[in-house]
Parts: structure tokens; sequence; C-alpha cells
């Protein structure tokens, strides 16, 4: 006998202000439902949606953002050629089972006359403000409004933006917003290369090489355990990234809960950070010591 069909989970909510997004959370919370956010930029792939099942695991009702944040590019940056894919987006969400989807117009998020910040300075200053000097005065802004109009339990961010973690965790205390922040590890592809949206740029020689990012990470991770010279594991990760063709912006060992320069290996936990450059694609990783 044939199964009945399951019925298709109803496609998500879609609130385009934060008035909406607002009015929704408090029903849910009269309701008594716990929910998770997870904030996205769009063209959502793989390690986005780990996050989503994540916060199906862990809260009532899940609620994704996806906002190409201006703010948070330089003006040399790619905002404008950011890949964006709204419908393909929202008909993985809703596979997903989403209940909410966050998709604010720019001028919802910043209205004429629009004049905040917020700048996290500790674990906001070095490794990518080096190279993203306002990078993370715009996610952190975003962010603390996403907070604002989704008003969720929980929020989901990827370890792949290792430093934005720490980033957003730092706001969160330092401004006792009510949230519980999560980390969720990176997802990789099976040559270890990190999911990012802008793996897409790669050209197939590109992304053949790609990985090198990763496997010079874990050499050193694997140097360093062993006893190696961090000095010398992190200028020979550097040699080996310009060896396959990367620019190198930084590879870096960093306490992991400050983002600190390390002062004493062996008593302090240890992250290492990297982002490097193929031709015009900027990549990204991390790895725990
Ligand atoms: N491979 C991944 N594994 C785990 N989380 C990820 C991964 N890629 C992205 N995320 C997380 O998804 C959230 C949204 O990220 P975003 O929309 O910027 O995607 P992205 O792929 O990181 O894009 P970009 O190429 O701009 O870095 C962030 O919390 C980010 O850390
Ligand atoms: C957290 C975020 C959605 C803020 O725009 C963005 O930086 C991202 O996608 O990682
Ligand atoms: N995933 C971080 C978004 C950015 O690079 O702007």
């Amino acid at each position: 006998m044939s199964q009945p069909a399951e019925t298709p989970p109803a496609p998500p909510r879609i609130d385009r202000t934060a008035a909406d997004a607002q009015q929704r959370a408090a029903g849910w919370r009269m309701d008594r439902l716990t929910s998770a956010l997870v904030p996205t930029m769009g063209a959502l792939h793989e390690g986005h949606l780990a996050l989503v099942r994540a916060a199906r695991e862990r809260a009532d009702r899940v609620v994704v953002s996806i906002f190409v944040n201006p703010t948070q590019f330089a003006p040399t940056e790619d905002f404008a050629s950011y890949p964006r894919d709204h419908d393909t987006d929202l008909a993985k969400l809703a596979a997903l089972g989403v209940d909410a989807v966050f998709m604010p117009e720019t001028a919802e998020v910043y209205p004429p006359g629009f004049a905040t910040t917020i700048a996290v300075a500790g674990p906001g200053e070095g490794l990518e403000t080096d190279f993203r000097p306002t990078h993370f005065q715009g996610v952190a802004t975003v962010v603390a409004k996403l907070l604002l109009a989704t008003q969720p339990d929980i929020a989901i961010f990827g370890e792949k933006d290792y430093q934005q973690l720490m980033v957003i965790r730092r706001m969160v205390a330092d401004l006792t917003i009510p949230v519980r922040i999560d980390g969720f590890a990176t997802v990789r592809e099976s040559d270890g290369l990190a999911l990012s949206s802008r793996n897409a740029y790669l050209t197939p020689g590109e992304r053949e090489t790609a990985p090198v990012l990763h496997r010079a990470l874990q050499t050193a991770a694997q140097a360093i355990t062993t006893g190696g010279n961090p000095a010398q594991a992190l200028d020979a990760a550097r040699a080996a990234l310009a060896d396959a063709g990367f620019v190198v912006d930084y590879v870096e060992l960093r306490n992991a809960e400050t983002l600190d320069v390390v002062t004493n290996p062996a008593a302090e936990p240890l992250r290492l950070l990297a982002a490097a450059r193929l031709g015009k694609t900027r990549l990204i990783d991390n790895i725990a010591v």
C-alpha cells in the first residue's frame, strides 16, 4: 500500500520590517515558545543549512535573517557583486521548515539620518581589522539591530568567521543583550575547503588550490601541538601559501577566547587564524590547536 504523501512544511512567514518581526516575536513569547536566529547574508549553502538544523534542535521556532549589510563592506569590496538569490534561498529554508525569515530592505535597516555605530575593541582589534578596518563596526551594528528586531533566545554563528563570533560574544556581554550566542563548527568540502558564499568566485584552477589554506593551518597546528616553535610553524604556513599562489593577509596564533597575542602557548587555549587571497577571492579559515 502506498504511504500517504508527507505534507510539505508551511512556507516561512516573511517579515520585512523590524516592527513586524518584533510583533511575531511577541506572539511566540506569549505562546511560551523559544526561538533561535541564524543571521546570514543569503546565497545559502550547506554551512548555513547546518546552522539552521542546529537552530531547529535548540529552540521551538527558527528564524533566519537574510540581509547583505552594506556597512560591513569597504567601498573597494564586493557589496555590489555579492551573490544574491532570494528565491532559491527561500525554497531551501522552506524545505527545512524554517518558521520565519527576516528580510529587510537597506532603507529599513539604515533609514535617512542613521547615525549610530557599535565599535567593539578587544577581539575586534587586529587580524581582520588590519585589512578591513571598518568591517566589524558594520557587523556589530547590524547584528545588534537583527537581534533587536527578531528577539531570539539563541543566535547561532559559524566558527568559519571565528573573529566575528568573538566580536559578537563580546558585544552581547558588554551591552547585556538577553540572548545566548552559540558557535557552530565550520562545515567543509571533502578536501577541507571551508564552505563560503565567496567560493563561487574561484576559477576552476583556484578551486583546486584553495584547500591548501586549510592544509597549511593543519600542518602548523600539528607542529605546534608536537612541541614545535610556533613562530617557525606560522612562517612555514605563510611560505606554503605563497608557494601555492596565495597572497597572504595573515596567519596568526591567538588566544582562542580573547584573540589576544599568545604569551604562554602551553597554558592558553589556542586558535590559528588565517586570511589569504587567491586571485580576486579572499578566503578566511581557522582551526583549534
Ligand atoms: N562553512 C561554514 N561552516 C559553518 N558556518 C558557516 C560556514 N560558512 C558560513 N557560515 C556562517 O553562516 C553565517 C552567515 O554567513 P555568510 O552569510 O556571511 O556566509 P559566508 O559563506 O560566510 O559568506 P562569505 O563568503 O561572505 O564569508 C555566519 O555565522 C557564518 O559564520
Ligand atoms: C553576521 C552577518 C549576517 C552580519 O551581516 C554576516 O557578517 C555574516 O553573514 O557572517
Ligand atoms: N561572513 C562574513 C561576511 C563578510 O565577509 O562580510
